[in-house]
């Protein structure tokens, strides 16, 4: 059976490699770690077989160099210390071979994130595995070690700190990373994810430590199989891939957009139950057009201005391709944080060919969606007798516009175009009207509507008059007090949404909202926001943010071997979400479920999406399961230790 969860893979995997390997009688986890060479020299002058882990041949490793024996003189290092592999010996100017072969057993256990547990490794795995005297005598358990470590992670009072020390753990003890993200994804979710990680792009070159992704630059065209190679798991299911054009709310960060790949993947584990080892993050360098950035000495990616046109479709087209050769048919690539000018069209592009899906035109659009199934239960009508004004006309705005329309138009039969006209969009030019027509991108053409020309967003509040106001602009306090109380001034309950990221972009915060609307305002962000106490009453806020719905999503992708993604699993995805909202939820004022039940939602969603892919034709995964949700929750992959043999 197909399983997701890690258990009968880690064993073989821990265990499988090491039949090339003879240095010694052992049943420790063995991990071949892919070298130029992956052989191993014992350093007694005997030479050991071993497997090299791409191609799985066996090699007979170089002998010792001669330089061993006969100590450079250049060499700074000696001092009596056995330099067995040349690795000080040799002077700067002469070559030393990299090895990196790691036997999972003693100190590079300790050292291998996948199957380190710290002082959680008990007696007996301590004397089987070579540990003895590695770790202090103490041996507890996984969750003190969270406790601890969440006590430790509280001490910081910059979030950035703690998202270096939420980085640390998951380099250091991958199961310890998730099992605390899953057990505290209210208080680490900010943190990990926005508004903190936006931080941690802005100075991604300064802290910088690990490769936790791929980088594939423009170096790299022509040769991108081969860089996907280099990367050590070889059974992916999930890309998240950016050029860094469009960061959160925060504009072009070129290369350091890796914290976003970096971020939503390990949401995927956490909060959808895919196996960290089948989750890639990519950045597409091609440059950047940030100057700061491009003069900041620190910056980790190429020094030029972003390729565009044949330049940039091509690298994009070797990579899509690769993609495929490599990973199948099936590889879900989620594209993230590119610019709209790139994501519409690549969207477009790779969507009939590959298992493609963009988070911030689909994931957002599904969110919020869903965000207004649950708040008609406290506005009244359906959504049809709704209006909707955007401030924000790029991929959220139109992306949301599109779905809405959409199920307007499933839910009344009309026509969507005649769905479309509930809609209406403010640009940095203003409202989208028929006579700016010939100026839209294309992406914006189905919402120029017949209207007079309308410069800003008050003023286009007072013209369209809407129930619903959604903020997707990038562009932080944009939704004025003026802007605030318009809304309320029409409407008895005026739904508010101010979705950009990170907070500092936020349209509005929260307290805005409540007192400028004199706490009317059915509100929610996509950063977080603390509750606001206004004339004695205690408003939580919810989080409009597509992490509700992509670990979901791609997991329902995933069981049922889908190989499309279609706009009807977007809204039973939606759908799946609105149905979690309860009462009490609604009672204080919530539009979303909380996150601390998001694995069972994000099972739920998933099962929905999976329904539909087997109903639409599009699951390859054969028979279909009799009870999916029961499926996707036992597919997801647990962060509690397993026991070493
Ligand atoms: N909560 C969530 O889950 C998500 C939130 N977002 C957030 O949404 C924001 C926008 O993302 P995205 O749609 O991809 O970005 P885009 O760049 O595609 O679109 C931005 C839109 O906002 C308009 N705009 C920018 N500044 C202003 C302004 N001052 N007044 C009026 N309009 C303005 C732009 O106008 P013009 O076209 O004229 O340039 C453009 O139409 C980001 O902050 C992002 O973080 C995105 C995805 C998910
Ligand atoms: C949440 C998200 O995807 C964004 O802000 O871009
Ligand atoms: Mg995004």
């Amino acid at each position: 059976m197909f399983s997701l969860n890690g258990s009968s893979s880690l064993n073989s995997s821990v265990y499988g490699v090491s039949k090339g390997l003879t240095r010694r009688k052992i049943a420790a986890p063995l991990v071949v770690v892919a070298a130029a060479s992956s052989n191993y020299n014992q350093g007694d002058g005997n030479v050991v077989l071993m497997e090299n882990s791409l191609n799985g041949k066996r090699e007979k490793a170089p002998t010792k160099p001669s330089s061993v024996t006969e100590k450079d003189s250049k060499s700074a290092v000696g001092a009596g210390v056995d330099d067995l592999y040349d690795e000080d010996s040799a002077s700067e100017d002469q070559y030393v071979t990299p090895w990196a072969v790691t036997v999972a057993s003693g100190y590079p256990l300790l050292r291998d994130p996948r199957y380190n547990k710290g002082l959680s490794f008990n007696e007996k795995e301590r004397d089987g595995h070579f540990l003895r005297g590695l770790l202090p005598p103490v041996v507890i358990s996984q969750d003190l070690q969270v406790k601890k470590m969440m006590h430790n992670i509280r001490q910081y009072q910059v979030p950035l700190q703690r998202y270096m020390a939420m980085m640390d753990l998951q380099e250091r003890n991958e199961r310890l990373f998730y099992k605390l993200l899953i057990d505290n994804v209210e208080e680490l979710l900010p943190i990990v994810y926005t508004p903190t990680v936006g931080e941690a792009c802005q100075k991604y070159g300064s802290i910088f430590r690990q490769p936790q992704g791929l980088f594939i630059s423009l170096k790299e065209k022509g040769r991108i199989l081969d860089v996907l190679k280099n990367w050590p798991e070889k059974q992916i299911q999930v890309i998240v891939v950016t050029d860094g054009e469009r960061i959160l709310g925060l504009g072009d960060l070129g290369c350091q957009g890796m914290g976003i790949p970096v971020g939503k993947l390990s949401l995927y584990t956490a909060l959808g139950g895919i196996r960290p080892s089948a989750c890639l993050p990519v950045t597409i360098d091609v440059g950047t057009n940030n100057e700061q950035l491009l003069n900041d000495e620190f910056y980790i990616g190429l020094r030029r201005k972003r390729a565009t046109g044949q330049e940039y479709a091509e690298l994009l087209h070797e990579f899509m391709s690769a993609v495929k050769q490599i990973y199948g048919e099936k590889v879900i690539v989620q594209f993230e944080d590119f610019a709209n000018h790139n994501a519409f069209d690549l969207l477009a592009k790779y969507g009939s060919t590959h298992l493609v899906f963009n988070d911030d035109i689909q994931g957002t659009a599904s969110v919020v969606l869903s965000g207004l199934m649950a708040s008609l239960k406290l506005v009244g009508g359906a959504l049809a007798e709704h209006s909707f004004l955007f401030l924000g006309a790029g991929e959220a705005g139109t992306g949301i516009a599109e779905l809405i329309a959409l199920q307007i138009s499933k839910q009344t039969g009309a026509p969507l175009e005649e769905a479309r006209r509930k809609i209406w969009l403010v640009d940095s030019k203003g409202l989208i009207v028929r006579s700016r027509m010939d100026s839209l991108q294309h992406f914006k053409r189905p919402w120029a509507h017949e209207h007079e020309p309308v410069n800003n967003l008050l003023d286009a509040v007072k013209a369209i008059k809407p129930t619903v106001l959604i903020g997707s602009s990038g562009a932080g306090r944009t939704f004025t007090k003026e802007v605030v109380q318009a809304m309320a001034l029409y409407n008895e309950k005026p739904v508010i949404l101010a979705l950009s990221n990170p907070t500092s972009q936020s349209e509005c915060t929260a307290e805005e909202a409540y007192m400028w609307s004199e706490g009317r305002a059915i509100f929610a962000s996509g950063s977080p926001f603390s509750p606001v106490e206004y004339n004695n009453k205690l408003y939580a806020t919810g989080q409009a943010n597509n992490a509700y719905i992509f670990p979901g999503l791609g997991l329902g992708l995933i069981i049922s071997g889908a190989i499309r993604v279609h706009d009807d699993m977007l809204l039973a995805a939606s759908e799946a979400l609105a149905a979690q909202v309860s009462q009490d939820n609604l009672e204080k004022g919530l539009l979303y479920p909380p996150f601390a039940n998001i694995r069972k939602i994000s099972a739920q969603i998933a099962a929905k999406v999976a329904a539909k892919a087997y109903e639409l034709g599009l699951a390859t995964r054969l028979p279909q399961p009799e009870n999916l949700e029961e499926y996707a929750e036992s597919s997801m992959y647990s962060p509690n230790y397993r026991n070493y043999r």
